[in-house]
């Protein structure tokens, strides 16, 4: 049987949450702290801060192995594990800020100085952070346990990034592809695979299982190696679709299919399938964040990331080419009804951080168009943030009187939208440029609209 273990999560976010949720969904006992007041009292009342499948019911399932609460300290005496979980924004210069992880592990520090506790405590760095950010917290805890009566304290810093993907990261929590972990210490790492063997085991009961049972790999090695992996990860995928954006402007020039392209090269196993989408490109809360961050490690080193800056320019450009085929058809914005169809990141989350429907409707408004958006779950969000964007809760309304419409997020409503009623509903010369390649482009131009994908006539 399997060991439990109190673990303890700090910072109720994405990444925090799903972490708890996981842990006790296999046995073990969470307490999730967060500085925010406010989300801790919601959590309490089962209400969300953010929309994701399928985690509402797994915090209710295991409900009793949970707990919330905003005080770091008494985690820090009861815990055997706990996760660091706090956002790393981007700075000014591109580098991530770790000012959310320094705090809590001066309080790490701090508190262990207070408490008497049989084992070290196992402080497991979740948030991603450069190279170096496990030294850093390890330096911290100790400068903060020295502020407090006792000065000796024991602990162990682990690095386990995180690869989840948002909209479906209950399933990429529990079946994950591997579980990467970072230490020096033997014991640490030997904990830290007890803690997860029912998922590298695949040994718990569930019914979201949908795959026959086999083990997860658990990929050991040294600190900075662990915090490079989540890195070179977020910047190999971000430069995968990017390469399938400029294979897609160069599909169109020669009148090649780029859907049909990133078919036939992903069938190669070395290439594979995944990332290939072609359209308006990445956004969320990782993938420019961790790009910019990784290239500006490589700078601090005297090197000049050339891929990773090329990987950006495409992704930006895709941005700007929304506006280039929408003046394509309407000509001038000035006085144009543009829908916007899907205003967050990607399909199956309501986050908005580096959103291209953000960036594509400021664009737009400043060059004199009206943006009506819609959004399955993003609506209101969006609203608040963008004030000028005339918001929706209806995609058809959105199309009511639209010039144009461009499919932004290819959430399946929008994939499935009813093409005929879309164009009686629009304005000439109701173009529909779909940002995702998601839609059919016979069907839209059967229905009576002007259709404009990306690589593809
Ligand atoms: N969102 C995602 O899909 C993924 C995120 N990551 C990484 O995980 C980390 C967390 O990201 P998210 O969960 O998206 O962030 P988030 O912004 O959703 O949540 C962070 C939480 O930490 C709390 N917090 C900040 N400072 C705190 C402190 N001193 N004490 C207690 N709580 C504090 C905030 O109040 C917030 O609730 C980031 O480093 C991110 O790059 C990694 C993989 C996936
Ligand atoms: O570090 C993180 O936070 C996470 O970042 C991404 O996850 P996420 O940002 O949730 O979303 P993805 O599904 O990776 O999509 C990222 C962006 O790329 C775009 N995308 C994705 C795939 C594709 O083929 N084309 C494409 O344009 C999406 O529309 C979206 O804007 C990674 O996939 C996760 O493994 C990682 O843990």
């Amino acid at each position: 049987m399997a060991e439990r273990f109190d673990v303890g999560v700090v910072g109720a976010g994405y990444v925090g949450l799903v972490t708890g949720a996981c842990m006790a969904h296999i046995g073990h006992t969470v307490t999730c702290v967060d500085k925010n007041e406010g989300r801790i009292e919601n959590l309490k009342r089962g209400k969300l801060p953010i929309y994701e499948p399928q985690l509402g019911e797994m915090i209710a399932r295991n409900r009793k192995r949970i707990r919330f609460s905003t005080e770091l300290h008494p985690l820090v005496r009861e815990a055997d594990i706990v996760f660091i979980a706090v956002d790393t924004p981007p700075g000014d210069d591109g580098a991530a800020d770790l000012s959310n992880v320094a705090a809590v592990a001066r309080g790490i520090g701090r508190s262990l100085s207070e408490v008497e506790r049989e084992r070290p405590l196992i402080v497991v760095n979740k948030s991603t952070v450069p190279v170096g950010s496990g030294d850093y917290v390890s330096m911290l805890i100790q400068e903060g346990a020295e502020e407090g009566p006792n000065g000796e304290v024991s602990y162990r810093v682990v690095s386990n990034p995180e690869f989840l993907r948002e909209g479906s990261a209950v399933y990429d929590s529990l079946f994950p592809d591997r579980i990467v972990l970072g230490a020096e210490d033997r014991e640490a790492l030997h904990t830290m695979r007890e803690l997860y063997r029912p998922i590298i085991e695949q040994s718990f009961a569930t019914e979201l299982d949908p795959r026959p049972t086999v083990a997860v790999p658990f990929v050991t090695t040294d600190l900075a190696s662990a915090e490079m992996i989540k890195y070179a990860a977020n910047a190999f995928l971000a430069t995968k679709i990017s390469f399938a954006n400029e294979i897609a402007n160069i599909c169109e020039r020669v009148g090649a299919d780029v859907k049909s392209v990133t078919a036939g090269i992903g069938l190669d196993h070395r290439i594979g399938p995944r990332f290939l989408d072609a359209g308006i490109g990445w956004g969320g809360s990782c993938f420019p964040k961790d790009v910019r961050a990784l290239m500006a490690t490589a700078r601090e080193h005297e090197y000049e990331p050339a891929i990773l800056a090329a990987a950006v320019s495409v992704n930006e450009r895709q941005r700007r080419l929304v506006i280039t085929k929408l003046q394509r058809d309407l000509h001038t914005l000035k006085g144009k009804r543009v829908a916007l169809l899907g205003l967050s990141f990607k399909p199956n989350t309501d986050d908005l951080r580096e959103a291209p429907s953000l960036s594509i409707a400021r664009i737009l408004e400043s060059r004199g168009a009206r943006v009506v958006g819609y959004d399955p779950v993003a609506g209101k969000r969006a609203a608040a943030l963008m004030p000028e964007m005339k918001v929706v809760f209806d995609p058809y309304e959105a199309l009511k009187g639209a010039n144009a419409a461009v499919l932004v997020t290819e959430w399946e409503e929008l994939r499935n939208l009813d093409l005929e009623r879309a164009a009686t509903l629009m304005a000439r010369p109701r173009l529909l440029v779909d940002g995702r390649n998601a839609i059919e482009p016979a069907a839209a131009r059967a229905a009576g609209l002007i259709y404009q994908g990306f690589g593809r006539e």
